[in-house]
Parts: structure tokens; C-alpha cells; sequence
């Protein structure tokens, strides 16, 4: 599977933000999108998902059309809010979207088990903890199967040890053939293959 990006350009508000950024990457590969506030890095991620359009350019996913006929369809997009309801429980938030997407992945309690969250699966969201929110968002990309991450600062407000473990869910997906893009200002924690390093804007 591969995912290709050719000379997209982002625009905001009717503003160009950046051009000309193409990128190819493999399964079992991970992009590693770095650059100063505002330089676009959220606007690419969404551009890629599908959430905007982009101002020029393509993203393609090819390799297995059959199964993952279009890019968005193959995407987990973990963003900076949550999306997850606070009055549900935290283990309620993980079958909805378990329900919503495919049950292709893990059950709500063993995708809390992976993050390190097992046993606050009856609280309700809103009870958490800002670090625990970002790491039921992770349990997220794990109730079901999609082979293209797309991850917006995924480490932020996590501590160390809940960093590593998601920096060890990240290499599975990739050994298992997965690709990532991440937008980060801080290692991922494992060895990315490339870097995509967006200007600086003002
Ligand atoms: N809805 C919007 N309308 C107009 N401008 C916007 C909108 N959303 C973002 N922008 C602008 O687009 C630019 C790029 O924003 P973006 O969020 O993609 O940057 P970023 O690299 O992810 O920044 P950060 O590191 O702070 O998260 C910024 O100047 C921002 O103010």
C-alpha cells in the first residue's frame, strides 16, 4: 500500500498557507511533520483525511483498492479535540465508535487495557483526567482497523510512560503494515523514516 501526496498547496480563510508538498510513503513507513506554529500542519493532516479540500494537488492511497477504495475511507484522524461525548462513560465513547467504523479492531476494554486505562472504563469521560482524554482518543484508533494514522501533536499531555506505550502501538501499526503521518514537536520515540519539515509563515 502506498500513500502519495503530489504538490498539494493548503489554503485558510482564503489564504495560501503552503504549495508545492508531496510526499510517497510505503506501508510500514512513518512521516514525521514538523514546522513552527501555523505553518500548516493540522491543515495538511485535515487535507489528507478529506476535512478540506486541498487547494491544488492530490492525495492518493493505492495498493488495495478493493478494500480501501479512498483515501479518507483508510484513515483514523486523531486530532487535537477528543471527539468523544463527555456524559458517556469512557468505555460507552469506544463502542460508539467501535460500532461506528467497523468492528474491526480491538473491544472497548482491551483497547483500554493497550493504553493503560483498564480500569476507568465505567467513568464518564468528563471525569478524566487530561492525559487519560488523549489516551482514550488513542484507544480510538484501536476498536477499528484503519491502515493510514493521521495523528495531530499525539503525544501532548501525555507523561512519559503513556508516551513510550503509544510510541509502541504506533511501531505495531507500522510493523503490521500500517502508515503514519504524525504532526509533532517533540520524537515520536522511534526511528521516522522521513521528515516533512513545513516553513515557517510569519
Ligand atoms: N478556519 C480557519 N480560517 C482561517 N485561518 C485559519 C483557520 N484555521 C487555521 N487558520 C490559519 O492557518 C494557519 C495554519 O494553521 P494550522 O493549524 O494548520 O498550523 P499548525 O502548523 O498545525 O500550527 P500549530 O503548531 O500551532 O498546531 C494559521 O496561520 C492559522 O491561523
Amino acid at each position: 500500500m502506498r500513500l502519495a501526496a503530489e504538490g498539494l498547496s493548503g489554503e485558510r480563510g482564503g489564504e495560501r498557507i503552503f504549495s508545492g508538498i508531496s510526499f510517497e510513503l510505503e506501508s510500514g513507513r512513518a512521516l514525521a511533520v514538523t514546522g513552527p506554529n501555523g505553518a500548516g500542519k493540522t491543515t495538511l493532516l485535515r487535507i489528507i483525511a478529506g476535512l478540506l479540500p486541498a487547494a491544488e494537488g492530490r492525495v492518493t492511497l493505492s495498493g488495495d483498492e478493493e478494500r480501501w477504495p479512498g483515501v479518507a475511507g483508510a484513515c483514523h484522524y486523531l486530532g487535537h479535540l477528543n471527539a468523544m461525548k463527555a456524559a458517556l462513560t469512557v468505555e460507552e465513547n469506544l463502542a460508539f465508535w467501535r460500532a461506528f467504523l467497523g468492528a474491526t479492531g480491538l473491544f472497548p476494554q482491551e483497547a483500554l487495557e493497550a493504553v493503560g486505562l483498564g480500569g476507568i472504563g465505567h467513568l464518564p469521560f468528563a471525569y478524566l483526567s487530561a492525559g487519560q482524554r488523549r489516551r482514550t482518543a488513542i484507544a480510538r484508533l484501536l476498536v477499528s482497523h484503519r491502515p493510514v494514522w493521521l495523528l495531530d501533536e499525539p503525544t501532548a499531555g501525555l507523561d512519559q510512560a503513556s508516551a513510550s506505550r503509544f510510541s509502541a502501538l504506533m511501531r505495531e501499526h507500522l510493523a503490521a503494515g500500517g502508515i503514519i503521518v504524525a504532526a509533532t514537536h517533540l520524537p515520536l520515540g522511534f526511528e521516522t523514516v522521513e521528515e516533512l519539515r513545513m516553513g515557517k509563515r510569519q
